[in-house]
């Protein structure tokens, strides 16, 4: 039994002042922004820490006990391959200074707005996170939604008559820096905050767009006990991610400087217009991870590198991308390919678990911001479907009855298909008409109906192995 990860067990580790408040303290900000401010650190560009905000009541996966409780240190371990290199690194990060619970200790949380020093907050909050609670107030302690949280520590900012900050959410939805503003903005109106508040918000604070990329799988469960005896100490917040990583954010020229990212080594491009760079990392890299979750699943596969490790999987998955979604993207077809091979390779990683499990929450939104832009546009350009995209919808929506894999979604997405699938004469109907899941009425795509039907039949009949075979051949 190792010693417990803390200060004692490794003294001398820097303390830095705070300059970043980051909403959100999961596996994924804590291997990638703070991971970032620990290599600028290392090198002396920054000396700054992140404070980290709890942004709901619960803490998911006791990350703020066992943070306090390893003074808030704990390992990143790269594995991967990087450059024809074999990365297996570990680091013990001490760039995070604290968490706040803002349920626990409101005052300790409005009292960030007092510091000078803070001058850049981040956030990922899931894709949930940045979303408009009507009836949400400015006198609960803390407001509930994530963007209310914001507003509030604003505001307070606002009246100490300080600074603004340069905000930069990591949450992966389109223009998550608008969507933000847009909200915070909504809630300074129904909170009444008054108009010097408004115009403060938008003169003095930047809100900025941006796109995260590294594969972060979390916590090693599996190999925790290994690699507990390898660190020589016990640490419940190690992280686990690929060495690849891309940061592109949508900002003044000027944050070049004042966060030195790029100046780093840091592979982050800072761009007035991020819009290219989006397209080709959510179609290419995330369209695929939610093409093979239910295919691979419904074929008693677990993880993105068995897909990619079975012939006719890895086929698939290559075909999907050359033949359906690189067609449809309006980027130079040499600068996808590249980019395409690269996502392959990434996927193949030998030394990370990346769980289809985990990629399947939330699938049904993600199918249709990931994949069903592309269907859509193939069906016009060349009059008929994408086979390979319309067998993994097909599939989704048999995954969807949950009696052969699991289903993580909202309550709301699993009444919809509980309903649809009560009536299985039906469903396809049903379910393919229903707006509030796709934005659109696709029973109206031609050959949609017919095409779904077929495959779904088939998905009975033999496994997805089978129909895959045949499609790829
Ligand atoms: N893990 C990856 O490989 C990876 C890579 C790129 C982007 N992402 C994005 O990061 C997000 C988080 O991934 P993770 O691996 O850190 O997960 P995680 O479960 O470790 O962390 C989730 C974080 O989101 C917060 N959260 C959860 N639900 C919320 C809600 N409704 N409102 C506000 N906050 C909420 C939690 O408090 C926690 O801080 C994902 O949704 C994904 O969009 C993940
Ligand atoms: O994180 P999610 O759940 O939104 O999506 C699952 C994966 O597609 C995603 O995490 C990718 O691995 C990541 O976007 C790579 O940067």
């Amino acid at each position: 039994m190792t010693n417990r990860l803390s200060r004692s067990t490794h003294p001398g580790l820097p303390l830095h002042r705070e300059r970043m408040i980051q909403f959100g303290g999961g596996n994924f900000m804590r291997a990638f922004v703070d991971w970032q401010l620990q290599q600028m650190n290392n090198q002396g560009l920054f000396n700054g820490s992140a404070v980290i905000v709890q942004p709901i009541a619960q803490s998911v996966g006791r990350v703020a006990e066992h943070m306090a409780e390893q003074d808030n240190l704990y390992t990143v371990l790269l594995n991967g391959i990087m450059d024809n290199e074999t990365v297996n690194s570990r680091e013990i990060i001490s760039s995070v200074s604290r968490v706040i619970n803002p349920y626990m200790d409101y005052e300790a949380y409005l009292a960030l707005a007092e510091n000078d020093d803070l001058e850049f907050i981040t956030s990922n909050t899931t894709e949930a996170g940045i979303a408009y609670l009507p009836g949400d107030r400015a006198d609960s302690t803390p407001p509930v939604s994530f963007p209310g949280k914001l507003t509030a520590l604003l505001y307070r900012r606002f009246e100490l008559g300080k600074k603004g900050f340069v905000i930069i959410p990591c949450e992966l939805i389109d223009r998550n820096g608008e969507k933000l503003q847009e909200i915070v903005e909504r809630y300074a109106a129904d909170w009444s905050l008054g108009g010097e508040f408004l115009q403060w918000l938008k003169s003095e604070n930047t809100f900025c767009c941006s796109l995260v990329d590294r594969i972060v799988p979390g916590y090693p469960h599996e190999q925790a006990a290994a690699l507990e005896a390898e660190l020589g100490y016990t640490d419940l917040v190690m992280a686990t991610a690929e060495p690849f990583l891309f940061w592109v954010i949508e900002g003044p020229e000027s944050l070049t400087e004042r966060l030195p990212l790029a100046k780093a080594g840091l592979n982050v491009v800072m761009t007035p217009d991020m819009t290219a760079y989006r397209e080709r990392k959510v179609h290419l890299l995330n369209g695929p991870h939610t093409a093979m979750v239910p295919l691979g699943l419904l074929a008693g596969l677990a993880t993105v590198e068995d897909v990619m490790n079975d012939g006719t999987f890895s086929r698939f998955v290559k075909q999907l991308i050359e033949e359906e979604l690189i067609p449809m993207l309006d980027l130079p077809a040499e600068e996808l390919l590249s980019y395409a091979g690269a996502v392959q390779e990434r996927f193949r990683n030998p030394f990370i678990r990346h769980e289809l499990t985990s990629i399947s929450l939330n699938s049904i939104s993600k199918f249709k911001t990931r994949l069903l832009p592309v269907m859509l546009r193939y069906q016009k350009e060349r009059g008929r479907l994408p086979e390979r995209i319309t067998l993994a919808f097909a599939a989704l929506l048999l995954s969807y009855r949950g009696d052969r894999i699991a289903r993580q979604d909202s309550a709301e997405v699993l009444a919809v298909f509980d309903q649809a699938w009560s009536e299985p004469s039906s469903f396809v109907n049903t379910i393919l008409g229903d707006t509030s899941l796709w934005g659109q009425d696709l029973t109206l795509l031609p050959g949609m109906g017919a095409a779904i039907t077929a495959h779904l039949e088939r998905l009975e009949r033999e496994d997805s192995r089978t129909a895959l075979q045949e499609l790829v051949g």
